[in-house]
């Protein structure tokens, strides 16, 4: 892989299952074209793979970890205390709770070992994406340029917005 091409983002996830909330950071991620990979990592199910993916995670070149995942969600709290590289938490929509124990078991860290944490579901996993674009972006003028286009396009879009009430 060359140098330009190297993934500047991790996007994991618990399961498989996490893909149509996640697919919302990883569209967000090609929108920008920023380099990243997705793949899944459990803390629960695959332990050792994912101490070794946090573990490397820095000497890899990535700048932001976005970790999704549902119910016990303890995937990025796990990978946070293994590396010093952002992890930003996606709580994902869980069966029974509606993704309220995502969020709580992502949220409460305890003080020394920060994951931000988002919003559950869709949304969150955008601002997942785009924050992890505005890190990489302190650095790189050109990314910085389409975040601002961005920002300016959604103000124009919500200027734009009209009411029945005023046709
Ligand atoms: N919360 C975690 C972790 C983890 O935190 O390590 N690993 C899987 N999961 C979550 O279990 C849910 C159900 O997974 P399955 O659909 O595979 O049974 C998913 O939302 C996943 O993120």
């Amino acid at each position: 892989m060359s140098e330009q091409n190297k993934p500047l983002v991790g996007v994991i996830m618990g399961s498989s299952s996490d893909w149509d909330v996640m697919q919302h950071a990883v569209s967000m991620l090609k929108q920008f074209g920023v380099p990243f990979e997705a793949q899944v990592i459990s803390a629960h199910r695959m332990p050792d793979e994912m101490f070794k993916y946090a573990e490397t995670a820095r000497a890899r070149g990535l700048r932001a970890i976005i970790a999704g995942a549902g119910g016990a969600a303890h995937l990025p709290g796990m990978v946070a205390a293994k590396t010093i590289v952002p992890v930003l938490g996606v709580p994902v929509p869980s069966k029974y709770l509606r993704g309220e124990d995502s969020l709580l078991s992502i949220v409460q860290m305890p003080k020394g070992v920060p994951v931000s944490t988002f919003a559950i579901g869709e949304a969150g996993a955008a601002n997942a994406a785009l924050t992890a674009i505005a890190i990489i972006a302190t650095t790189d003028d050109a990314l910085a340029s389409q975040l601002d286009a961005f920002r300016a396009q959604q103000t124009a879009a919500a200027q734009a917005m009209t009411l029945p009430v005023n046709e």
